[in-house]
């Protein structure tokens, strides 16, 4: 979308609010962000600001194992380049990717896309249809955050992957298309090779994972005025079998390894991969989901882009060892089970709900 057109359906949008003066319509019309202070008034009023410490406390910077892609290509790398995988999925439950083969072409139409969207007013995100997204599919905050730790000072859109019906595709729709394809390509990948390392080949995870189960997250995390006092993302593992993550420079991306919280390093070059719940659950604990989450910046907004590799409702993730720690579930089940945690408890409990022995 050009500026032109851009200033042209803010303007649209100006008529809205009467309560409020020209230049306040003006304003909060025109704001991209959620009122995230207003909403949770009442929070950031009763909470006194010294409670806040963990958010405040300096983490380690650390780099992430990086994985070489191209070396599968090689023959005599290629089985020491699996074992990388492998070892980087169970001792961190996180690497990196390099020379994954995605271009830079793509990745920076996606951030493109991103800054067009998510820089149009709050208003009109919240409530219509912008560039092919609809408003369902737009979240920001927490849904009933219980204290401010539990609050996420961001806004996503969550996208299901279901194929286009219209054979006209707008040219959001034609770039998310080939972003999603170049994910799910990589994701199979690397689930096949994590597969083969517990003894199994990967039709579990292409049969059930099919190209319309999984989903996308573009996310944006606005400038934060009260940074010590709210993470941009709280601390959460992925409801998936592993999630593929592209950050921009600002950084703020944090993992727990060994009981402790690090910053991992932004990287342009690189693609992240994390372990989701489900890969835990069917490995039996050998590859780890573990905790992340993004803290707030008071100066620059920052972008991130999702995949997450889903299977469909119906599938069962049952442990591939015995004893199993966790119980069998569908994923259906687990999701709901999230999203009654969530609503009822302001934070996700995840798979500690689905250990064996509660059965
Ligand atoms: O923004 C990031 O770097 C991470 C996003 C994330 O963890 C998520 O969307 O689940
Ligand atoms: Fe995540």
């Amino acid at each position: 979308m050009s500026r032109e057109e851009l200033m042209e359906e803010l303007g649209k949008t100006t008529e809205a609010l009467p309560s409020q003066s020209v230049e306040d319509q003006g304003t909060v019309l025109m704001d991209p962000d959620p009122p995230f202070l207003k909403t949770y008034k009442a929070l950031f009023d009763s909470q006194p600001e010294s409670s806040d410490t963990d958010q405040a406390a300096e983490a380690e910077e650390c780099e992430l194992p990086l994985i070489d892609l191209s070396r599968l290509n090689g023959e005599s790398e290629a089985e020491q380049c699996k074992r990388d995988i492998m070892a980087a999925a169970s001792e961190w439950g996180f690497f990196q990717l390099g020379n994954h083969g995605v271009s830079s072409s793509l990745l920076d139409r996606i951030r493109e896309l991103q800054a067009n969207v998510f820089r149009l007013p709050f208003e009109k995100k919240a409530s219509e249809k912008v560039m092919d997204l609809s408003p369902e599919n737009y979240r920001w905050g927490t849904p009933r955050p219980i204290s401010l730790r539990q609050l996420s000072w961001s806004e996503a859109y969550h996208i299901p992957l279901t194929p286009a019906t219209s054979v006209t595709k707008t040219s959001t729709r034609h770039i998310m298309e080939e972003f999603s394809t170049a994910m799910s390509w990589l994701a199979h990948l690397l689930a096949g090779i994590l597969a083969e390392g517990m003894g199994h080949d990967g039709t579990y995870i292409t049969e059930n994972c099919t190209c319309d189960s999984s989903y996308l997250r573009l996310n944006r995390y606005p400038p934060c005025p009260v940074k010590d006092r709210v993470f941009g993302l709280v601390p959460h593992t992925d409801t998936s079998f592993l999630t593929i993550v592209r950050q921009d420079q600002v950084g703020g991306l944090q993992l727990m390894k060994d009981g402790r919280w690090i910053t991992v390093k932004p990287n342009a070059d690189a693609l992240i991969v994390n372990i989701g719940d489900l890969f835990q659950a069917w490995s039996n604990g050998v590859y780890k989901s573990v905790e992340h989450r993004v803290m707030s910046n008071p100066q620059q907004e920052r972008f991130s882009v999702a995949y997450f590799l889903c299977p469909s409702y119906d599938t069962v993730i049952r442990s591939l060892a015995e004893p199993a720690i966790y119980r069998k579930f569908s994923f259906g089940e687990y999701r709901q089970q999230v999203q009654e945690d969530v609503r009822g408890t302001g934070h996700k409990v995840g798979l500690a709900r689905f250990l064996a022995q509660n059965t």
